[in-house]
């Protein structure tokens, strides 16, 4: 059983899930990265601009309160790891190690792009890792966007595009392996904010592929990836190594998410320079 999507908070229709994957999970992961969004652009609203860094700081520590209450209360067996989370909680903490089932969480991916007046390429990001299975439940929110992305709807891989394909980047390090890559296949680069809302553009298909490398945690891609797999885009380590999650140490450099067919010729073009 599929929740129904609601056309003015979802895109996608019902998909088939694996087995082990628990539509209350989905829901509960879904209500979460929406909540908190919503209290991200609320906040952004009473605070304004003039002040980025407390704008920042604000948002990470709302969202972080808020997302760790309510796993807390509705999954009180579980364990968590979160970006801003601290000792058990946070990236420091051991307890998840022996869990079988850990939230992996990122209360506002794309901080950056939060503090700036006008951008809407931040993101909410709250998925379910579960031993030998993997990520089970994911769903990012695309708050200034009004949407959330969920690994229980299906977000169809269009047909391949004439037109040369658009590669998100990072805005502030766009990788050297994703400048070489564009150039090895006359793709564009699509400077952009936020894992998730890169991420989220792939299922969307506005870019065909995001190329990333150089430094990022498990909590930064994630629900994003979750999402990405239900729906059979390709998601990758940049040289074709799956991307496991809860690991002892949460440091997870590189990835590649794209359309299906694209992946070959990417993960080509980036062995080539290395
Ligand atoms: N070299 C690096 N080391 C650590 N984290 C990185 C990184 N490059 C990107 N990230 C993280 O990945 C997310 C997306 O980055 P970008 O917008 O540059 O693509 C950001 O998450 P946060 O906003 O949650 O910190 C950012 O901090
Ligand atoms: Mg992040």
């Amino acid at each position: 059983m599929h929740p129904t999507p609601d056309s003015a908070s979802s895109i996608g229709v019902p998909t088939a899930t694996s087995a082990a994957a628990s539509a209350f999970d989905v829901g509960l992961a879904a209500e979460l990265a929406a909540g908190a969004g919503e209290l991200l652009v609320k906040l952004r609203a009473e605070l304004g601009f003039a002040d980025r860094r407390a704008l920042k700081d604000a948002g990470d520590r709302l969202a972080d309160d808020y997302l760790l209450g309510r796993l807390a209360a509705e999954r009180p067996g579980d364990a968590v790891l979160s970006e801003e989370g601290k000792g058990e909680q946070g990236r420091v903490g051991t307890e998840r190690l022996g869990a079988d089932r850990v939230w992996i969480i990122d209360p506002l991916d794309g901080t950056r792009e939060f503090s700036e007046e006008g951008r809407d390429d931040w993101a909410v990001h709250v998925a379910l890792w579960q031993r030998g299975l993997g990520l089970t439940a994911a769903a990012v929110a695309l708050p200034a966007e009004g949407v959330t992305l969920r690994s229980d709807l299906l977000y169809d891989v269009p047909e391949a595009r004439s037109a040369p394909p658009r590669i998100a980047v990072s805005r502030t390090r766009p990788p050297a392996e994703a400048t070489a890559a564009a150039a090895a296949l006359g793709a564009e680069l699509v400077p952009m904010g936020s894992a998730g809302a890169k991420v989220m553009a792939v299922v969307a298909g506005t870019v065909d592929a995001y190329v990333h490398s150089g430094g990022q945690f498990e909590w930064d891609s994630a629900a994003p990836v979750g999402v990405a797999l239900a729906s059979d885009w390709h998601a990758s380590r940049i040289d074709g190594s799956p991307l496991r999650y809860n690991n002892a140490d949460p440091y997870l450099p590189d990835l590649l998410v794209c359309r299906p067919d694209l992946a070959e010729p990417l993960l080509d073009a980036i062995r080539g320079t290395h």
